[in-house]
């Protein structure tokens, strides 16, 4: 029998449910994540190996640094600030949907510290998720028609938002102009084989869901049940493949002092209990170590 040799293996924290939005926060020297239906948000110090989690009475789906402290929660019921010494939560805007059948899904600071953050639209059928945006205390509906709004990424100028749609396997992008964020030239990016009806998983490459990009402009993306992360170019060509012992790889993010540990968060929910038992690392927060530095995570303003 041949011996598969994954070059990542798990921090030392406990599973979630279904992990996202993972960011390295350079003040602390910490990762934090979320746990979408575990409604937890995580926090994970490798220096002294502490965990800490906070629990809340709604999913959060991501999070990213306020300038000046705090944190900013994108949840299914609105944008929070979140103050983690004291667990307090301040509303920011209400959930612009309603979150009886979406929610708030992949959001991340562009380097201005406008604040982006898409939907899922849960019924799946139609195609009714939104791209927004939240900036100057005003949240504002930015694109729309996707499924499962994810992979929002910047090119190192920032002048390119990279904006995937999970279930259509797609990404595109965007001209963004930096200074006042409006979009322009939206262009098809990548796309991947859609599954077939009954396709044995061992001949499905994923489809992409979070993402983050390193310091030479490639963009890493997690392949949603494709056990695997793939390194694009700027132009969209295939640099890396990473398998992953995982099936469900949801984002990557760069962390660590010099940025070249890719922590990546996975998903167990729904999964069925003979790949669980496969594959014990399953909502484990996978690391590794990549040559090229990734780009500091961006804080909202
Ligand atoms: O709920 C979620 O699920 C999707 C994966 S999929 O839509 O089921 O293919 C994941 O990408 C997303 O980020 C997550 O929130």
């Amino acid at each position: 029998m041949t011996e598969v040799l994954f070059e990542a293996s798990p921090i030392d924290a406990p599973a979630s449910l279904l992990g996202e939005s993972p960011f390295w926060h350079p003040d602390e020297a910490a990762l934090y994540w979320c746990d979408i239906p575990g409604k937890r948000l995580n926090r994970f110090h490798p220096p002294s190996g502490r965990h800490t989690s906070w629990v809340f009475d709604c999913e959060p789906a991501c999070c990213a640094p306020i300038l000046g402290g705090d944190l900013l929660l994108g949840m299914r019921d609105g944008l929070w600030r979140f103050n983690p010494q004291t667990g307090q939560r301040t509303p920011l805007a209400p959930a612009p949907y309603n979150p009886a059948h979406e929610r708030f899904n992949d959001g991340k600071a562009d380097p201005q510290g406008r604040f982006w953050v898409g939907t899922i639209y849960e019924p799946r059928d139609p195609a009714l998720a939104h791209l927004y945006c939240w900036d100057e205390g005003r949240l504002t509906e930015v694109a729309g028609g996707v499924t499962v709004s994810n992979g929002l990424a910047w090119s190192p100028d920032g002048a390119t938002l990279y904006w995937s749609d999970t279930k259509s396997h797609r990404v595109r992008t965007f001209a963004m102009d930096v200074r006042t964020g409006q979009l322009s030239q939206e262009r098809e990016f990548a796309a991947f084989p859609v599954k077939q009806v009954g396709q044995d998983l061992s001949t499905y490459g994923g489809r992409p869901d979070g993402a983050a990009v390193d310091v030479e402009g490639c963009y890493w993306t997690a392949m949603f049940e494709g056990q695997r992360l793939l390194r694009l170019s700027p132009a969209g060509d295939v640099r890396r493949e990473v398998r992953l012992p995982v099936r469900c790889a949801t984002m990557p993010a760069f962390g660590g002092h010099d940025l070249r540990t890719l922590y990546v968060t996975t998903a167990q929910e729904g999964r069925p209990a003979t790949e669980l038992a496969a594959q014990p690392w399953a909502g484990r927060v996978l690391q590794l170590r990549v040559e090229v530095p990734g780009l500091p995570v961006n804080f909202a303003r």
